[in-house]
């Protein structure tokens, strides 16, 4: 009982000190998909919400898979939030504030690094939530660079549709090149290492025929 009290607390920053005090910071949720961004990231925001803190959610224009202004998990989990074109959007919305949350920071621009820092430098705290990686495997956008400057990094993971294991990837099911592709279990599925490198060799396969 007391280990897995112990994991959790690991997992799961409970740091009362956030939610009471006003301290710049900056908190990074980074994954693949369906690994609980999302649901990350609405659970801190309700609890600041709880706190009486001010809180604002933003996030990029060009996510409108399941709602134009909502931040909606792949569980229909929603908070309101404004979409934004450009990051520098973000800045002007958000100085009055406690708390910022962002969601799908990977679509964002690289200016969302000096952002989240100034926003965090005024004494707000910022969470950010984000694909670390693309589906080629490669880090996605700002991300990494987010990451660098984080405070904290939380690192979730999915689980491995082929084999039950912790996913790291998102595999892209469908035939297309371009970075940005929006979709869900139609067009991606969350593997893990071995079932990914296995999958591509697959799809590699499947073209040389
Ligand atoms: N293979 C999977 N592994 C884990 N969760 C999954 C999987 N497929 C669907 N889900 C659902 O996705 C939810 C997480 O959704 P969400 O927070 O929107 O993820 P993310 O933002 O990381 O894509 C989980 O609570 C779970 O119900
Ligand atoms: C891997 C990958 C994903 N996308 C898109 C697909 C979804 O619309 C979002 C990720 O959403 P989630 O909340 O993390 O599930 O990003 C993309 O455009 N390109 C990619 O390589
Ligand atoms: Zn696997």
């Amino acid at each position: 009982m007391q280990s897995s009290k112990a994991v959790i607390m690991a997992l799961f920053s409970e740091d009362q000190t956030q939610e009471t005090n006003r301290r710049g910071r900056i908190e990074i949720i980074c994954g693949s998909m369906f690994s609980g961004k999302t649901e990350e990231l609405i659970r801190r925001l309700k609890r600041a919400k709880f706190a009486k803190q001010k809180v604002e959610i933003f996030k990029p224009t060009v996510d409108s898979r399941y709602s134009q202004c909502d931040v909606v998990s792949h569980d229909k989990n929603y908070i309101n939030s404004t979409p934004v074109d450009s990051s520098s959007s973000i800045l002007l919305l958000a100085s009055d504030v406690d708390v910022v949350g962002i969601d799908e920071a990977q679509f964002f621009d690289l200016g969302i690094v000096d952002v989240c820092n100034e926003l965090a430098n005024m004494g707000i705290r910022v969470i950010v939530a984000g694909l670390d990686m693309d589906f080629k495997g490669t880090p996605f956008g700002p991300i990494p660079h987010l990451c660098a400057i984080a405070d904290e990094v939380s690192k979730v993971h999915a689980i491995c549709v082929k084999c039950g294991q912790l996913a790291l990837y998102s595999h892209r099911t469908v035939n297309c090149n371009k970075q940005v592709l929006l979709g869900e279990t139609e067009r991606y599925e969350p593997l893990c290492r071995k079932c990914y490198l296995k999958a591509l060799k697959q799809q590699n396969t499947l073209k040389e025929a």
